[in-house]
């Protein structure tokens, strides 16, 4: 028995204040979560101010604004790691790129906005073990060597039980963030109107397999398809963005194989608006566990989606 008495009673341990704060996340922190609280309350024109200026350095300015070097994002996937991983330990984070984040002294106050505090209400404490938070410091790569970089953009998912919650896509070259917290809102709308009889469809221009012919039986020959580089860049075609680099198209289609960090901030945006992205048989997404989605993507708004699953070809996963 003596061995046994250096040991707390565990209803001690669950109700003292420490072992909470570090066990549950009130999810408005990570969306005001610092290398991206700029971005999410409209412009980057402080961030330089802050006290806390390592997330990248200024290129010079456009009408909009400072732009943000694209490098000043994948320094920010260190400090994301290290900052999530050390507050919460028990949060899951999957990023695509891996830095060493060792000596990495910041320290997240955890203080949520007043302009957060006052568009989203509270109650949103979730255990920790329940969060995985997907990044893609730079999507669009193959674009961003071709210097397209109107496609390129930087994103941030928050999942709960593997459900897009919160979903951040940052387009660091005009300054332009869309965001959608699922349940509480966006600060993007959808178009007015989408042609679903003959959609106009966005599809990746440099991991595209058999995506037209796909779409031609789906939708007819004459479908105006749209390649277009990055998945984030693609979901936001589908809306209404206030930025002006951007086509528009009625449905986003991908037939080969596609990483959840891809595809998980899109996602939670569209659902958050009432649209939904779901693999080409119509299944949802499930973002814990593994990083690979194998099933395609079909993503729409203000459509039925169902319907449009319907028109789609049969589809095999190892034939694109
Ligand atoms: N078949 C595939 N295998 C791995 N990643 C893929 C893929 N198809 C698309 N992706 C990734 O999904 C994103 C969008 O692709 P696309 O621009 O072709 O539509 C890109 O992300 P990254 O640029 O972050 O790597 C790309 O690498
Ligand atoms: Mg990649
Ligand atoms: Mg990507
Ligand atoms: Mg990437």
């Amino acid at each position: 028995r003596a061995g046994v008495t250096h040991h707390l009673p565990r209803a001690y341990l669950v109700e003292s204040p420490l072992f909470r704060q570090k066990r549950t996340v009130d999810l408005r922190e990570l969306l005001a979560f610092p290398p991206w609280s700029a971005a999410v309350q409209g412009g980057w024109e402080g961030e330089e101010d802050q006290e806390d200026n390592t997330r990248g350095k200024s290129k010079g300015k456009t009408k909009k604004g400072p732009v943000v070097l694209t490098l000043g994002d994948l320094n920010c996937t260190a400090r994301c790691l290290y900052l999530i991983k050390n507050t919460y330990p028990n949060i899951q984070v999957n990023s695509e790129e891996h830095a060493n984040a060792e000596g990495e002294a910041t320290v997240w106050t955890r203080i949520i906005p007043e302009e957060i505090l006052a568009k989203i209400s509270g109650g949103k404490e979730v255990p920790a073990e329940r969060i995985t938070v997907w990044i893609d410091p730079l999507d669009a790569t193959q674009e961003y060597t071709e210097n397209l970089q109107k496609y390129v953009t930087t994103m941030v998912c928050v999942a709960v039980d593997g459900d897009p919650v919160i979903g951040v896509i940052h387009k660091p070259f005009t300054g332009y963030t869309a965001w959608g917290f699922v349940g509480e809102g966006s600060n993007v709308v959808p178009r007015a109107s989408y042609n679903t009889n003959f959609p106009k469809v966005i599809v990746s221009r440099s991991h595209s397999g058999k995506v037209k012919s796909f779409v031609q039986v789906a939708f007819g020959n004459n479908t105006e398809i749209i390649p277009a580089g990055g998945a984030g860049y693609k979901v936001l075609a589908l809306l209404d963005p206030t930025d002006e680099e951007q086509d528009t198209a009625d449905i986003y289609i991908h037939v080969t194989y596609i990483k959840k960090w891809d595809i998980c901030a899109g996602d939670a945006i569209l659902r958050s608006l009432g649209g939904q992205m779901t693999t080409l048989k119509g299944e949802q997404i499930d973002y814990s566990g593994t990083e690979g989605n194998k099933g395609g993507l079909l993503a729409s708004i203000k459509t039925d989606h169902e319907a449009l699953v319907k028109r789609l070809p049969p589809w095999e996963e190892n034939k694109q």
